[in-house]
């Protein structure tokens, strides 16, 4: 896939250095003219935000929520634009949104997650941009469907788009949790790996619902070496129509970004790259051998199974299997082993034994009857 770059989108943001993430930021919803430029000369004075957003068309859980001003706050954010010179980007959820932003001169459209998690909605959106050359960001759908999310960037690239970007925004959960919404940073690690010139957006305020922790994801979200991040800002946050627990002002902002460790991607410095190549050399042999122990288990539990379809003997011990994991998060106590990690890894082993035992039971069966036929 040939994505085209945040910088080159022609939109004013080429001049923003390689390793400085590229910075959205702006109220939830455009509640008043007079909040939404009052927020976005805020921000701009900071000299840290390149991009303003706004929500117009709110997609809410529960009806009779504030569900956004509509259109009219298309003008609004227009004079924001002008006054401020920065670009700005709306969330459109159905082709006729994309029409009226597109005419008010709105810079990028960012497609939500309650909208990409439904193919048809996001087609229809696709094909109304069809031909036309408009930045599109696609958050994660709510659900931790890699897929889906894929999918949907996929159809805006078959319309002839190219300058996609993806926003990472958490994945619902049920209940009470830390989170508002769960990272499950394996998602966009892998999306990356898929696609790595796709640039990737962290969206700390919606996977926090809560100004407090908007800090420590935004800082993951760097280490993991994302492209950018938007933050929801209102200059008056406790006041805010919509999700007034997760924005911050303008001074927050300032501080929250004065306190992120922004790191470079890779060095060319060659000490750097001499002495992590020799760590990387040690981890390979580790990682080969651990493959190698692996696949040695693996053939004892594949003989194990033949025993035990000889025997006529169920293939899970629950007291073996009891005593292996305690005996093992044990271990990995004593050498300082993270217990949820050595708990996975265990499960994940014991569950693919039961596989390959599973196996050994249905090839042994099949025997079985040709012998006896
Ligand atoms: O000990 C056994 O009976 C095995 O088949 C091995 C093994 C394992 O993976 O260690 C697999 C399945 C059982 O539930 C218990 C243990």
């Amino acid at each position: 896939m040939d994505f085209i770059q945040i910088r080159d989108w022609g939109i004013g943001l080429e001049a923003i250095a390689e390793e400085q993430p590229i910075l959205i930021s702006g109220p939830c919803s455009a509640e008043t003219e007079e909040q939404l430029l009052r927020s976005c000369l805020e921000l701009a004075q900071t000299g840290q935000v390149h991009i303003l957003r706004a929500g117009i068309w709110k997609p809410r859980t529960r009806p009779n929520s504030f569900e956004g001003v509509g259109k009219e706050g298309l003008v609004w954010l227009q004079k924001a634009k002008e006054l401020t010179g920065l670009p700005i980007c709306v969330e459109v959820a159905q082709p006729e949104h994309v029409e009226l932003a597109l005419a008010a001169g709105v810079d990028i459209l960012w497609i939500g997650a309650r909208t990409s998690v439904n193919p048809f909605a996001v087609q229809a959106l696709a094909e109304a941009l069809a031909g036309k050359d408009v930045p599109v960001m696609v958050k994660n759908p709510i659900n931790p469907d890699l897929k889906l999310w894929m999918g949907a960037i996929e159809r805006f690239y078959q319309q002839g788009i190219r300058k996609i970007a993806a926003i990472h925004r958490g994945f619902s959960v049920y209940g009470e949790q830390r989170y508002r919404n769960a990272p499950i940073w394996e998602l966009p690690i892998e999306l990356k790996r898929q696609w790595p010139n796709l640039e990737l957006i962290g969206d700390p305020s919606h996977i926090a619902g809560k100004r407090e922790l908007l800090g420590e994801l935004a800082q993951q979200a760097l280490y993991l070496n994302f492209d950018g991040l938007m933050i929801e800002s209102h200059c008056q946050p406790e006041q805010a129509w919509s999700d007034a627990a997760q924005q911050v002002n303008a001074a927050d902002l300032e501080e929250l970004l004065g306190n992120l460790e922004p790191l470079r991607a890779a060095s060319s410095d060659p000490d750097f790259l001499c002495h992590l190549n020799e760590l990387r050399k040690e981890i390979d042999y580790l990682d080969h051998q651990l493959l190698k122990v692996l696949a040695r288990r693996m053939q004892l539990v594949r003989q194990i199974g033949e025993y035990k379809y000889e025997k006529q003997i169920s293939i899970l011990q629950l007291e073996r299997w009891a005593e292996i994991y305690k005996d093992r998060c044990g271990q990995a106590q004593d050498l300082q082993l993270a217990q949820e990690f050595i708990s996975l890894l265990i499960q994940a082993i014991h569950q693919e034994s039961i596989r390959q035992q599973e196996a050994v039971f249905a090839s042994s069966r099949i025997l079985d009857r040709l012998q006896k036929a």
